[in-house]
């Protein structure tokens, strides 16, 4: 059977490959782990809480409506950082594909997390679409403002923990030239360097990225993941490093920085307002592809 479900996640194999298959628990609608021909792709803590009493540390946490701490926003400013999505529990809604393979997952104020929908008395319906390829993980979003009379503003990211091999023989491309936001400086400024690399703790947000650039994950000169995107124009990247580790009680073993790298793609430097009953929609694509450095304009 190529879908399982149990109380509290829904474990996904290829039809035609049992090495390569996708876990999604049901909090948070958390894709923990993607494995492709047996091996694992994405980072995970061995402290994560996976008992719904905290959101993943690792997989791919969902950012909404919020990302980061809000302070301006008479509503948004209530919630906790990133939002009300990751610590919800989504309603699996089914198989919507046989091949490739695909499932989606609803949330909505009804269902999700009431202390915190208590605090962003919005009306939203979010449907997570998780598709499967032999080759590929698509996770898709659509908001959808289901009010009559309010407009929906908000922000989206996918928190993608990448797992890597070594964090400082690792670049990351197709980046350069881009303006960026550096969380830590407090500072904007144009990345004129040709490859991301790190030494530091990184938290930098690339603004206005061209869906036509595809990211890549290089290892020591070797493509270890390609990341696409649709209509998510913003890109973090973020490696906690020692001394955040160090804080952060579920992010274990504490030299796991050196084996992971956020690449996030999102919609955060500004925020995405949704007239009442429109819908709004985007995706990220994890794939494998050649090395390709694309022209700095
Ligand atoms: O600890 P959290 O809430 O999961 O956030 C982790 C990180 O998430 C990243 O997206 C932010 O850019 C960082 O600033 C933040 O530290």
């Amino acid at each position: 059977m190529s879908i399982k479900e149990t109380d509290r996640e829904i474990i996904l194999t290829h039809p035609t490959d049992e090495t390569t298959s996708v876990r999604i628990l049901k909090y948070g609608a958390t894709v923990y782990s993607w494995k492709l021909k047996s091996e694992e792709q994405l980072w995970l803590s061995t402290a994560a809480k996976l008992d719904g009493s905290k959101p993943v540390r690792g997989g791919i946490p969902l950012v909404f409506p919020v990302f980061g701490k809000n302070t301006t926003d008479e509503y948004l400013s209530k919630l906790p950082q990133h939002g009300l999505a990751r610590n919800s529990t989504w309603e699996f809604l089914g198989q919507t594909k046989e091949n490739p393979l695909a499932i989606q997952f609803g949330l909505k104020p009804e269902i999700a997390n009431p202390e915190l929908t208590k605090l962003w008395p919005m009306s939203f319906l979010l449907i997570l679409t998780v598709e499967l390829g032999a080759d590929y993980l698509k996770t898709a979003i659509e908001v959808e403002n289901t009010s009559s009379s309010k407009v929906l503003k908000f922000n989206w990211l996918f928190h993608t923990y990448l797992r890597i091999e070594d964090i400082e023989g690792t670049m990351v491309s197709n980046l350069a030239g881009m303006k960026l936001y550096d969380q830590l400086l407090k500072e904007s400024y144009v990345d004129k360097h040709p490859v991301v690399t790190f030494n530091q703790e990184t938290d930098v947000i690339y603004q206005n990225v061209s869906p036509e650039r595809a990211i890549q994950i290089v290892d020591k000169g070797v493509q270890i993941h390609t990341l696409k995107r649709f209509n998510l124009p913003d890109t973090v990247v973020w490696n906690p490093w020692v001394d955040k580790s160090q804080g952060m009680a579920d992010f274990e073993p504490k030299t796991g920085y050196q084996q992971m790298i956020c690449i996030e793609p999102g919609h955060v430097h500004d925020f995405i307002t949704l007239a009442p009953g429109k819908k709004w929609d985007a995706y990220q694509l994890l794939c494998k592809e050649d090395l390709k450095y694309q022209a700095i304009q």
